[in-house]
């Protein structure tokens, strides 16, 4: 149901969304793996305190894997050596623990598919409509995978995803690089641009950047951390922008 009261999209000179749990149901994939592959860890190394749920959107949610693996493990008081991205997946080190990880998303994404959200694709053809430039902005090596398995990736001229992040050194989310380089691919002013985001660090990193409007989706970190983090308007689908 449209919410009368939300600002109209396409009335920004850009909208960039991210990915994971934004346009498409992958958070929960990514969510699952992690939650395994760390179940199987602590258990093997006696980590206490045991890994939760709210691990997963504090530590690990739209942040590049690596990044991701380092916080939660410093979390515990726990280092490993950094290691390097080629790293076998039964490595002890970060590198080698994320990629563990990966094993698991990339084995259910292949299985099962994905489809997007209904109310991101509506908002999607709304803005294609109006003639509104689009970016994906995304921390994930596997966004163009997803993107294409969810049969969208045509959709949009700009991809920012980890591979050109780690490619052209730039920060991860919560730093603000990522989102404002989008922005600058499409040629437009961050003030001028909505950015979409369901994760801590990408709501941060998108405020950081100076984004005209900040929406957070809350598909379960909370209403309130979202605005908390920097977000304008907290929705619950995007469907809800869709006029
Ligand atoms: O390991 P990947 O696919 O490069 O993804 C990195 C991160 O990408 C983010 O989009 C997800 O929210 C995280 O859960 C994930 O860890």
């Amino acid at each position: 149901m449209a919410h009368d009261a939300l600002p109209d999209l396409t009335a920004f000179d850009a909208v960039l969304f991210d990915l994971d749990g934004v346009l498409t149901p992958t958070a929960e994939v990514h969510m699952h793996a992690w939650q395994s592959m760390f179940e199987e860890l602590f258990a093997a190394w006696d980590i206490t305190p045991p890994y939760t749920e709210r691990d997963y959107f504090d530590h690990l949610d739209g942040k590049k894997r690596y990044d991701g693996v380092a916080s939660l493990l410093r979390s515990r008081d726990v280092e490993v050596p950094w290691g390097d991205p080629s790293d076998p997946p039964s490595a002890d080190t970060v590198c080698g623990i994320g990629n563990r990880k990966n094993a698991v998303f990339e084995r259910v994404l292949r299985a099962e598919g994905i489809a997007a959200y209904p109310g991101s694709l509506r908002l999607l053809d709304v803005l294609a409509a109006a003639g509104t430039p689009v970016a994906v902005v995304s921390s994930s090596k596997n966004a163009e995978e997803v993107l294409a398995a969810a049969g969208i990736r045509d959709r949009f001229p700009v991809v920012m995803d980890g591979v050109i992040a780690e490619r052209d050194h730039l920060a991860s989310k919560p730093a603000p690089d990522v989102f404002v380089e989008a922005a600058r691919m499409l040629e437009a002013d961050p003030a001028r641009c909505a950015a979409v985001e369901d994760a801590i660090s990408g709501v941060r990193s998108a405020a950081a950047g100076g984004f005209g409007l900040v929406v957070g989706v809350d598909r379960g970190v909370g209403v309130q951390d979202l605005i908390d983090a920097g977000a304008h308007i907290v929705v619950q689908d995007l469907e809800e922008f869709v006029r």
